[in-house]
């Protein structure tokens, strides 16, 4: 590993090629992903501050991935139920403890098959994973199963190797994560270097998990291998955004808080997730209309017309430099 070169986004530069295209509204910014096409290859976390139902049925109308969080189990099943009345994807989370397995069985008796699948742990690479996606594919052989988190090589085989139908990589580099300080472990500080390993090993989609804090940072996550690329500090905040609104000095801020944070889970046992106050932003629609524009503007720069020529330019490592100072 010792020789391995390790990166972050922020100290990676695409290189341009030449354009062809005549305007940036050429470039295609669909990714087919599963049995399904969506307008972009971005998902927001499946956190409780960042979807709820409402967010849900909005993306899915709208031709975006969306992956609904686990953490009111009771209104999963009606949830699966009303989208797919509608006529709209299906995609839920789970755990990995023993009730999981009774949801599990309980989709499958009444017939209710989710269209998406994601198990959703701290540390996936462990057989509480592996036995989950084994136990799905078995009952919903249908559903596209996507298990994580891991951050190596091996783990994204073994997973791979046990019916996932994609993987989700990326443990620790979360703007609400502490796992990193808590823990010693994880992929903060090198998670598109991890992305870029992870990918290069996968025979199915990877999702890139974590850290993206600029729209470029998902044209990056493209080139180094990433089929998604899932998103939470930039969708927190946002109008429709589930997290509280608190007001400071007059000015308006939400919460958004980490899965593995007390907030989420009611009691201090485990914490590796902490909670902040992000500015209010707007309409999520005009965040996910400008990252649409800044990805058109990304594969204009790679000298392609869609996603895939994202995947084949060229990148210098340019250490921490990026920012030189500014921000946005
Ligand atoms: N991407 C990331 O970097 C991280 C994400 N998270 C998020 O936080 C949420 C909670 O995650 P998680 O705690 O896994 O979920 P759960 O609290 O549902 O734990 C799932 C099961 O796995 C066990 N478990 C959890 N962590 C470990 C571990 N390190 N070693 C052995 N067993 C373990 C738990 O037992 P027990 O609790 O008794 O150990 C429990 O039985 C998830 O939504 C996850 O995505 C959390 C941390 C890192
Ligand atoms: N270590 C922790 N990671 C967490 C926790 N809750 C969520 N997450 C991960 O963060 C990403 C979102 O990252 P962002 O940089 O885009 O904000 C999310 O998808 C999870 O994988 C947590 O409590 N601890």
């Amino acid at each position: 590993m010792n020789n391995t070169p390790v990166f972050d986004y922020e100290d990676i530069q695409l290189v341009p090629n030449k354009c062809i295209i005549k305007s940036r509204s050429e470039a295609d910014t669909s990714v087919k992903f599963g049995k399904h096409t969506f307008r972009l290859p971005v998902v927001p976390a499946n956190m409780q501050t960042i979807i709820d139902e409402e967010i849900a049925e909005y993306l899915a109308k709208n031709d975006y991935f969306y992956i609904m969080h686990r953490f009111d189990e009771e209104a999963r099943r009606p949830f699966i139920e009303k989208m797919k009345a509608q006529g709209l994807i299906s995609s839920i989370s789970v755990g990995v403890k023993d009730n999981e397995y009774r949801f599990i069985d309980e989709l499958a008796e009444a017939g209710l098959v989710p269209d998406y699948i994601t198990i959703d742990i701290a540390h996936g690479h462990s057989d509480s994973v592996i036995n989950m996606i084994k136990y799905i594919k078995e009952k919903l052989p249908e559903s596209f199963v996507i298990a994580g988190n891991v951050g190596t090589p091996e783990a994204v085989r073994e997973l791979e190797n046990a019916g996932a139908d994609a993987t989700k990589v990326g443990i620790g580099p979360g703007k609400v994560c502490i796992t990193k300080v808590k823990t010693g472990f994880g992929t903060g500080g090198w998670q598109l270097a991890a992305v870029r390993l992870c990918a290069k090993a996968a025979r199915k989609p990877i999702i890139a998990d974590g850290g993206i804090r600029t729209h470029g940072d998902i044209a990056k996550s493209v080139r180094f291998g990433a089929s998604m690329v899932m998103v939470g500090s930039l969708f927190a905040a946002h109008e429709e955004s589930p997290g509280k609104t608190v007001e400071v000095d007059g000015q308006l801020f939400k919460e958004y808080y980490g899965s593995a944070s007390e907030y989420q889970k009611g009691e201090h046992k485990n914490v590796e997730g902490k909670k902040i106050l992000l500015p209010h932003k707007g309409n999520l629609q005009d965040t996910l209309t400008e990252m649409e524009q800044d990805l058109q503007s990304s594969i204009s720069y790679a000298g392609g017309k869609d996603l895939e020529s994202l995947t084949k330019v060229d990148y210098v490592i340019v250490k921490n430099s990026i920012w030189n100072g500014d921000s946005i």
